[in-house]
């Protein structure tokens, strides 16, 4: 058996209305993938509860987002934003961050979880009437589970 087992042999793509994502290499505790959204998609937030947290390290290959992170423990529910470029590397986002990406360019987008893919764990929040505002755009191109998911729960109702 060729020990040099060449990734793309073993890959998993998954297309859908927003591009494609790509399960690069999977193990129980982590997991390495790529997407690739067209200009105008946004992703997420996401986020998987414990006990399958996942920190994520994340990384823009070509193209530029606009991350945005709300902390899980802000009673505030504060979104935090950021514009990435290839030019920016490697950036961490800690397991307490619900997560999400708008692609302001075609972009292809890397990332490691630390922590294995545990889709029942996971929990889904619509911030797709706070987009406009915070990213200046009129409209966003979502997956269906993204436009199903509940919104991101107010500041105060937990
Ligand atoms: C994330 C993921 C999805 N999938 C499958 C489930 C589904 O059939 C298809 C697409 O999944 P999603 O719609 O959840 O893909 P996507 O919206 O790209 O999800 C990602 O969004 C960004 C914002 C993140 O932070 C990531 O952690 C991840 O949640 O791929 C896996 O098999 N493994 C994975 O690790």
């Amino acid at each position: 058996m060729d020990p040099f087992v060449r990734l793309d042999q073993t890959t998993r793509r998954r297309e859908d209305n927003r591009g494609w994502l790509e399960v690069l290499y999977e193990s129980d505790s982590m997991v390495l993938k790529r997407s690739f959204s067209k200009a105008g998609v946004f992703r997420g937030l996401h986020v998987q509860q414990a006990p399958s947290e996942q920190t994520k390290v994340i990384r823009v290959v070509s193209g530029a987002i606009v991350d945005v992170v709300v902390s899980m423990d802000d009673p505030t529910r504060e979104l935090r934003t950021t514009r990435l470029t290839p030019e920016d590397g490697w950036v961490r986002i800690g397991a307490e961050y619900a997560h999400g990406f708008f692609a302001l360019q075609d972009t292809v987008f890397e990332y490691v979880c630390d922590g294995g893919y545990d889709e029942g764990s996971e929990l889904a929040f619509s911030i797709a009437d706070r987009l406009p505002a915070l990213l200046g755009v009129d409209t966003v191109i979502l997956s269906d589970k993204d436009r199903a998911a509940p919104p991101l729960p107010a500041a105060g109702t937990e």
